[in-house]
């Protein structure tokens, strides 16, 4: 009998697998200098330096009356008010214990050292009166509150999202340096599968792995190369390695890892380059792989269909976000409350897919798909969350349960 293969642990191939993903600032990726509406989503590949202040302005943060206040414990029966100031126009200076009529982003006067929304104010002609206690700066947003000249305010590594853009934009700066994307090359290993559009043959299955992840990588920013689908064969999963391992910065596979002897993709990294990791304690996605082939990163993924999704987001996705240059790559867990039991728990670690509830007393409580099958896909589609159960640990209704978003892991 074959000893039995001792498995790695978890965090500890995690870690390992992080630790070989090269930064792009220190593996010289290519970076591209966008302007803003076309980096949405791009990482940023320098921090982002203000030349100027933001507001450049004391500005007023309500439609109402700018008040020069000589005396905040003794407030004048009324202020006369002596100008009227729009957004994008700037008035004069104002006397003491006079107004202007003042608008939401207009300048402050000179003088104006409170304003106060016109909702509390009563107006008689040229006088308006407070109808509400006032305190000295109220509703005046100052200069640089919000950015300050020459302040960094992006690091590099930020993924950038809408708001980004916009505080960009706040700067006037018009473009950006990005990395240039990951090149991800793909392929699908195995005879039963079958690309859509085409019928099933006995045995066929589609090719429904091709759909996850090549959509997971776009979705992450990765430029995909799909080289479809690799026959089981040695020679075939070899020449689909060279190829796809010349053009890209990472090769990902789906299927094939196992220990059948239709399994050819780890034969074919050994052969071709180095295999690093492989057999992981963990349920689904056992058999992950990882290694180089030349240049370019190995990621073998199992075929079952859960397995290579969810061996994506929690193993692929960190090690490509890692090599993408982001700053944050890491796994963001959240803790739950289990609302079910799990009396025979596996040898490997588990990530069961859940759904979340909360309860009377506001605690999210996890519910568990009924058919936690590696070839389910229907689980993931009903999920909200991977629960994180530790190797051999049962799990009582009740009892505190950790677990990752899918809205979070597939952002
Ligand atoms: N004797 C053993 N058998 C298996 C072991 C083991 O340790 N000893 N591990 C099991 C585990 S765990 C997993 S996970 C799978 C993974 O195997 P492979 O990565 O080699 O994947 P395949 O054998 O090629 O396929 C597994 C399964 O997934 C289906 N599949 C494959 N590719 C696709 C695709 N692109 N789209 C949809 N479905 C796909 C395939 O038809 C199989 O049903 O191995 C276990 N076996
Ligand atoms: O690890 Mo496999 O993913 O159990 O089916």
């Amino acid at each position: 009998m074959k000893p039995r293969v001792q498995l790695l642990d978890f965090d500890a191939a995690r870690l390992h697998l992080l630790e070989q993903a090269s930064s792009p600032a220190t593996s010289n990726h290519p970076t591209q200098t966008l302007n803003l509406l076309e980096a949405l989503d791009r990482v940023l590949a320098a921090p982002v330096v203000s030349p100027i202040n933001v507001p450049g302005f004391d500005n007023s943060a309500m439609d109402g009356y700018a008040l020069n206040v000589s005396d905040f414990a003794r407030l004048p029966e009324s202020f006369e008010v002596v100008q009227r100031i729009a957004a994008g126009h700037t008035g004069s200076s104002i006397e003491a214990d006079t107004a202007a009529r003042i608008f939401t982003g207009a300048p402050i006067p000179q003088g104006c050292n409170a304003v106060v929304p016109q909702e509390h104010t009563t107006v008689d002609g040229t006088e308006v009166k407070l109808t509400q206690a006032i305190e000295h700066s109220q509703n005046i947003r100052r200069c640089g509150e919000d950015i300050r000249a020459k302040s960094e305010i992006l690091p590099a590594g930020v993924k950038l999202g809408p708001q980004h853009l916009a505080m960009i934009a706040s700067i006037g700066v018009a473009t950006v340096s990005v990395y240039a994307p990951l090149k991800v090359g793909v392929f699908m290993t195995g005879d039963e599968l079958t690309e859509l559009g085409q019928a099933l043959e006995p045995g066929g299955i589609y090719n429904s792995n091709r759909y996850a992840i090549v959509s997971l990588l776009t979705k992450l920013g990765c430029v995909v190369n799909d080289y479809g689908i690799v026959r089981d064969s040695a020679e075939a999963t070899r020449e689909a390695f060279i190829k796809a391992a010349s053009e890209n910065d990472v090769v990902m596979t789906c299927g094939g890892v196992s220990v059948g002897e239709e399994d050819h993709v780890k034969g074919a990294v050994q052969a071709l380059g180095k295999l690093d990791l492989w057999q992981i304690s963990m349920k689904p996605g056992k058999p992950l792989a990882y290694g180089k082939v030349g240049q370019a990163d190995f990621i073998g993924l199992p075929g079952n269909p859960v397995s290579a999704f969810i061996t994506f987001l929690l193993m692929a996705r960190p090690f490509l976000s890692k090599r993408m240059g982001l700053k944050d790559f890491d796994l963001k867990y959240l803790e739950g409350i289990s609302g079910f039991d799990w009396p025979r728990p596996d040898g490997r670690r588990e990530f069961l897919r859940v759904a979340r509830k909360v309860d009377a007393s506001d605690q999210t409580v996890l519910e568990l798909y009924p058919n936690q099958g590696s070839g389910v896909m229907s689980s993931l589609a009903w999920a909200e969350g991977l629960a994180d159960v530790a190797a051999g640990t049962k799990i009582q209704e009740g009892d505190a349960l950790r677990y990752l978003a899918l809205s979070d892991l597939l952002s």
